[in-house]
C-alpha cells in the first residue's frame, strides 16, 4: 500500500505507531466560582515501545492524568484514547489485560501470599484451571528475579524492594501491552532503586512494553527514559529525550534538571499557589 500513496502509508505509520493519544484534555475540578483547572488543551502522544516519564511540580495534575489513562476518570473535555479506543468507555472487565499498574508503594494485598498477590487478575477471571494460574504467576515471579521459595511468603515479610517486584509481577499478569509507573523507585536506596530500574529496563524490552512513568528521582528519569513530557501551565509544554528536554528555557525545567536535585522543583509553582 506504501508503494501505491507513500503519503497515506506513511501518515498510516504514523498514527500505528501511537498508542495513547491525548487530545486538548481538559481537567475542571469544583463548581462555579471555586472550578478551577488543573490540564487545559494538553496533547500528548505515547509511542509504542516507549518509555515515556512525566514530570512537573507538586500538583501539576500527574496523577490525575495517570488516572485518565487508566480510564478511572474521564476528563472535562478532550479525549483520551488508548489504541484507537476511548479509555473512559472501555469496560473494567479485561483492563488488567489493556494495561498494568505499578502505584508507588506496590499497594499488594496483606492478606495474600506473594503467589496469590502475583495470580489475583487471572484468577478473579476464573476461566483458567489452578494449575495453570499458578504456573503462570510463577513465570511472573521469575521473570522478576524472584525465586520460588518466595511465592509463599506474606507481603509483610518483605523487603521494600522485593514488595516492588512482586507488584511488577502482579501488573504483568495478564501480559498488558502498556505498563503505568507512579513512582517506581520511592522509597528504595540508591543500589535497590538502580537494580529495580535495571529489572524494570530488561522487562520492558523482553516483552516489547510501552511504559508510561511519573517520577520525581532524576537517576530513574535518566535510567529508563526515551523520551520525557513536561506538565506545567496546565500542558506539556516541551516532550522530547531528556537531552532535548533539559535545553528548554522554563523555570520548572532549569530548578527540576539543574537545580539542586530538584528538590525545590516539587514545591507548587507560583501561580498554583496564588490559586
Ligand atoms: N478529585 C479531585 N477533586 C478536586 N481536586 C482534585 C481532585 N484530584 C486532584 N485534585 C487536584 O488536582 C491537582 C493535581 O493533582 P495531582 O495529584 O494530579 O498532582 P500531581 O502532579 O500528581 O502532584 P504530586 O507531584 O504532588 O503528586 C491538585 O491541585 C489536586 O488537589
Amino acid at each position: 500500500m506504501d508503494a501505491v500513496n507513500p503519503v497515506k502509508g506513511n501518515a498510516q505509520k504514523a498514527q500505528d505507531d501511537v498508542l495513547v493519544r491525548i487530545e486538548k484534555l481538559w481537567t475542571v475540578f469544583g463548581q462555579g466560582e471555586k472550578a478551577f483547572s488543573v490540564h487545559q488543551d494538553l496533547d500528548l502522544e505515547v509511542r509504542r515501545g516507549e518509555i515515556l516519564t512525566i514530570v512537573g511540580g507538586s500538583g501539576t495534575g500527574k496523577t490525575v492524568l495517570l488516572r485518565h489513562i487508566l480510564g478511572l476518570t474521564r476528563p472535562s473535555r478532550g479525549t483520551v484514547r488508548i489504541d484507537g479506543q476511548e479509555a473512559s468507555a472501555l469496560p473494567t472487565e479485561g483492563a488488567s489485560a489493556r494495561m498494568g499498574m505499578l502505584f508507588q508503594h506496590g499497594a499488594l494485598f496483606s492478606a495474600f501470599n506473594v503467589l496469590d498477590n502475583i495470580a489475583f487478575a487471572l484468577r478473579e477471571q476464573d476461566s483458567l484451571p489452578e494449575e495453570v494460574v499458578r504456573d503462570a504467576a510463577l513465570v511472573k515471579l521469575q521473570m522478576v528475579g524472584l525465586k520460588p521459595e518466595h511465592a509463599l511468603r506474606m507481603p509483610s515479610d518483605l523487603s521494600g524492594g522485593m514488595i516492588k517486584r512482586v507488584a511488577l509481577a502482579r501488573a504483568l499478569i495478564m501480559d498488558p501491552p502498556l505498563l503505568l509507573l507512579d513512582e517506581p523507585t520511592a522509597g528504595l536506596d540508591p543500589l535497590g532503586s538502580d537494580e529495580f530500574c535495571a529489572l524494570l529496563l530488561d522487562v520492558q524490552r523482553e516483552l516489547g512494553l510501552t511504559v508510561i512513568m511519573v517520577t520525581h528521582d532524576l537517576d530513574t528519569l535518566y535510567a529508563l527514559s526515551t523520551r520525557v513530557a513536561v506538565l506545567a501551565e496546565k500542558k506539556v509544554i516541551v516532550v522530547g529525550t531528556p537531552e532535548e528536554v533539559v535545553q528548554f528555557k522554563h523555570p520548572f525545567i532549569e530548578t527540576f534538571f539543574l537545580g539542586e536535585r530538584g528538590r525545590r522543583a516539587m514545591q507548587p509553582l507560583p501561580q498554583q499557589a496564588a490559586q
